[in-house]
This record gives structure tokens, sequence and C-alpha cells, in this order.
């Protein structure tokens, strides 16, 4: 298997190199040469098999073997083994064709954890192989840092350094990053919001010097591990409700579009899918561009589903690309406009081809809240914000003949403020986090700076000092 980047003029990699390179050397993101196809037969043959299994048949093709089958099995059951649910990613009903696919039995309860513990055991692996070290770089709105960080800990070859939008991060989710002890990791509280710190990120990606030198990695949804890991629980939640035979559809609370990009690979992959509908917060510009076909940038609003306060989502690109009948030039001219005017039109076919796909609608912090409410009330179930904001347009998009999977991305007592205001019950944190708010916090705060970003990573990276002999 092969990788080719968005905007067609970085080098094609086999799939250790996409996995260290995170964003390609032009700027791109990395997608598959082809997407993997599997028959309504190999659907059907995957029923019943445990989620570690499910992930061999489905991921192995975008390993391409350059991992022995050996190796792969062993890191991918010992990534779920991590879990605290017996079925990693169960689904369980809140209405009458309702479904919420959870996704939180991880470390650090947010659905990064189930492609971040993968992650991290892929790269310790090709790092060992290759006796190279790496610093590890990622912007969070708060869930990609804890898991990434929880992850990375204590491991010899990478140093990870997560930027995170200083005061705008939930006290759980900023714990989760600022309390860790293990030598090789680094919180940065960033003054801006995650925009910026997604900037500074790909600018350091960008400065090809900086990034060899450190041998810079990314573990943001740019790095394609990310979402090859995500697909997984697309399939085995249509399964468990009768795929390949009934097609089902998923609302995903989205951000960065990564997560829904995983449902959109798993389609390309032969799984039966009807509508992929995308839940946005007050900040809206993903069910604007569908509604409006101009994608444009405003202001981010602050909520209280933080994690999807974001303007710039990086994995629409990815979307831009199959839309454009992966034209990367069309990719690369959307790109400029965004960098020059903080917008860019889609041509009618891509927007016709988006739309045929997908679904959009957006919840406010007030509906939110309502949807926190109502679900509790008529389920006797509690849910996250940024879930809720999912449920809310779940259930605006809902067909009586397809059932709606809502994928529920973090667990309630990661905002308990939120979740209390909304409903008057505080989710309390499990037993092994009991401690969270009580452990000593350490972290560096900078200003949105590039060049202080970079001083501070090379005097931490031990990458960097390999690299300079000293
Ligand atoms: C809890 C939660 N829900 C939803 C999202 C949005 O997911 P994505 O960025 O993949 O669209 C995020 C952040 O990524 C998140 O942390
Ligand atoms: N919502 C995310 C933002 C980063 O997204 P990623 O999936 O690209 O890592 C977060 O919680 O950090």
């Amino acid at each position: 298997m092969r990788y080719v980047s968005t905007r067609g003029s970085a080098p094609d990699l086999g799939f250790r190199d996409v996995l260290l390179a995170g964003l390609a050397r032009d700027g791109g993101l990395y997608v598959p040469a082809e997407w993997p196809k599997f028959s309504e037969a190999e659907i059907r043959a995957m029923r019943g098999l445990a989620y570690p299994e499910l992930a061999l048949r489905l991921l192995t093709p975008f390993v391409g073997g350059e991992i022995d089958e050996a190796t792969f099995a062993r890191i991918v059951r010992e990534a779920y083994a991590t879990f605290r649910h017996e079925a990693v990613c169960p689904i369980v009903q809140t209405g009458p064709n309702e479904f919420v696919l959870e996704l939180f039995h991880g470390p650090t309860l947010a659905f990064k954890d189930v492609a971040m513990q993968l992650l991290a055991r892929l790269m310790d692996h090709v790092l060992a192989e290759r006796g190279e070290r790496a610093t590890i770089a990622g912007a969070t709105s708060g869930d990609t840092g804890g898991a990434a960080i929880d992850a990375f800990a204590g491991r010899d070859r990478t140093d990870i350094f997560i930027l995170f939008p200083h005061g705008k991060v939930s006290p759980v989710q900023q714990r989760q990053m600022t309390t860790s002890t293990a030598a090789n990791v680094h919180a940065i509280a960033v003054e801006g919001n995650f925009d910026d710190c997604q900037d500074l990120v790909k600018g350091m990606f960008n400065h090809h010097a900086f990034r060899d030198r450190v041998r810079l990695s990314g573990v943001n949804s740019i790095n394609w591990a990310r979402i090859m890991a995500q697909i997984v629980y697309y399939f085995s939640s249509a399964l468990s409700l009768g795929a390949p035979d009934r097609a089902v559809s998923f609302t995903v609370p989205t951000g960065n579009f990564g997560d829904i990009f995983a449902a959109y690979a798993a389609k390309r992959m032969g799984l039966p899918i009807d509508r992929l509908v995308i839940a946005t917060n007050d900040n809206d510009i993903l069910a604007r561009t569908l509604a409006t076909g101009t994608y444009e940038t405003r202001g981010v609003m602050e909520t209280t589903s933080p994690s999807m306060d974001i303007q710039v989502s990086s994995n629409f690109e990815r979307l831009l690309f199959e839309a454009h009948g992966r034209d990367a030039d069309s990719v690369v001219r959307a790109t400029q406009g965004l960098r020059q005017s903080g917008s860019f039109e889609i041509d009618k076919p891509a927007l016709e081809a988006i739309r045929t796909e997908f679904d959009a609608g957006r919840s406010s912090m007030a509906e939110t809240a309502d949807t926190i409410r109502d679900v509790l009330a008529k389920s006797g179930y509690l849910i996250d914000p940024h879930t809720a904001t999912a449920v809310k347009v779940a259930r605006e998009k809902a067909d009586p003949t397809t059932p709606m999977v809502v994928l529920s991305t973090a667990h309630p007592a990661k905002f308990p403020t939120a979740v209390e205001a909304a409903c008057g019950v505080s989710p309390a944190l499990p037993v092994w986090l009991g401690d969270l708010m009580e452990r000593p916090e350490k972290f560096a705060v900078l200003p949105s700076d590039p060049k202080m970003l970079e001083d501070h990573l090379s005097r931490l990276s031990r990458a960097d000092r390999e690299s300079s002999g000293s």
C-alpha cells in the first residue's frame, strides 16, 4: 500500500514512513493510493469477531506488509487491552432507532484513545526497528492532548510536546495533560485558541530544516494512522446492527473532521452507510459550508463542548481531495484561498459529491443543554456536551427506516460543570482518575510565537540533541 499527498507534490510513501511523517512535506495530508475493498461476504464473515480481531482484519491492508503479521497482531491486542470494556466500543440503545456508540472506555475517557493507544505502540515499534528517536508535536482543543500523553508517557524513543489553548480546555482535560510525571512529556499552554495551536504545529512541519533536525512526528488526525484506527468502530457498530444486510447512518460530533472522515473511509471500503451527518456546535463552519458551498472562517466562540471549538478543520482537505476526483491542484487552490482570505468556494460538482454522502446540522449551547436533560429524563442515560450536539442533530435528520448511530466521543465526567448545569447531575470521575484534580501540575506557558516554540522544543528534545551531536 502506498500513500499520496492531497497536495500532489510530496513523495509517495509506504505505511511506516507515513506513520512517522504526520504531515506531508508539501503541507498536504496523506491518503491511501487506493481504498482497500471488502465484499459483502467478507464483511458478513466479520460478524462476531472480537474488536482487536476485527481491527486486524480491517487494518492489515493499510499496513501493506511493512510490519510482520505477528508483531502487528500483538500491538493491536495490547492497544485494546487498555480499554475497560470488553467490547472496547460498545453500543447502547437510546431511542426506537437511535444508538449511542460509546468511545470513551479508554484510559483518558475520550474517543482519541482508540487511535492513540495503537499509534504510540506502532511508532515505538518502527522507531526501535530503525534505532531512531522522534519528537512528537500535537495541538489539542482538549482531548487529543490527554490521550497522546497517556499513550506516549515514559516511552524512551519519543519526547512529546502538546500545545493546548491556555484557559480554554476543561479542568479535567487540562489536568490529564499537566499532571504526567513522565520525563518525556511536555505540556504547553499557548496564549491563543486551538486554531493557533494547530497553526504552530503545522508551521513546525513546514519548516523543513527544523522538522528534520528534531525528527518531528505528529499525533493529530493529520497523521493517517489516526484515521485508520478510527475506521474500525464504524464497522463494529454497523455489524452489530445487521451490516452488511442493513445500512446504518452515523452522526458525528465534528471539529477537525478526522472522525467523520474515518466513517467516509469505512464506506469506501464497502461498509453500507446511508447518511453521514456532521454535527457542529456554535462554531458551525462545516454546517455553513455544506449549506452554501463557501468555507468561510469566523472567530472561534467558546462553548460547553470545547473540543469542537475550531474553525480550520484539517481533515476537510482529505474530503476535498476525494470530492474533486483526487485533483491535487483544486486542493492547493482551496488552501491558498484559506490562507489568503480565510475562505474558499467549493466547485459545484465537488459540492454535489459531498452533499451526496454528507448532511450537517448545528446545536447551540442551549440546545445542547436541553438535549443532555432530555436524554437523561427519557432514557436515564447521561451524555457529555459533545455527544449531546450529535444527538440533537441526529434527531433532526432521523429516518425511521435506518438505524442512526450517534458517536459518543467523551465521558460526561470530563465536562462535569456543563453537564451539571444542564441536568443537575455531576458525573464522577472513575476511581483510577479519582485524585486527578489533586495531582500537582507542570506546564509551560508560551505566546503564540513560532520561534519561541521551536526554541522550547529544541531545548528539550533528545532527538534534536542527537542530530546536533551534543
Ligand atoms: C469529545 C470530542 N468530540 C468531538 C471531537 C471532534 O472530532 P474531530 O476533530 O475528529 O472532528 C473532538 C476532537 O477532536 C473531541 O475531543
Ligand atoms: N478536538 C481535538 C482537536 C484536535 O483534533 P485531532 O483529532 O486532529 O487530533 C482535541 O480534542 O484535541
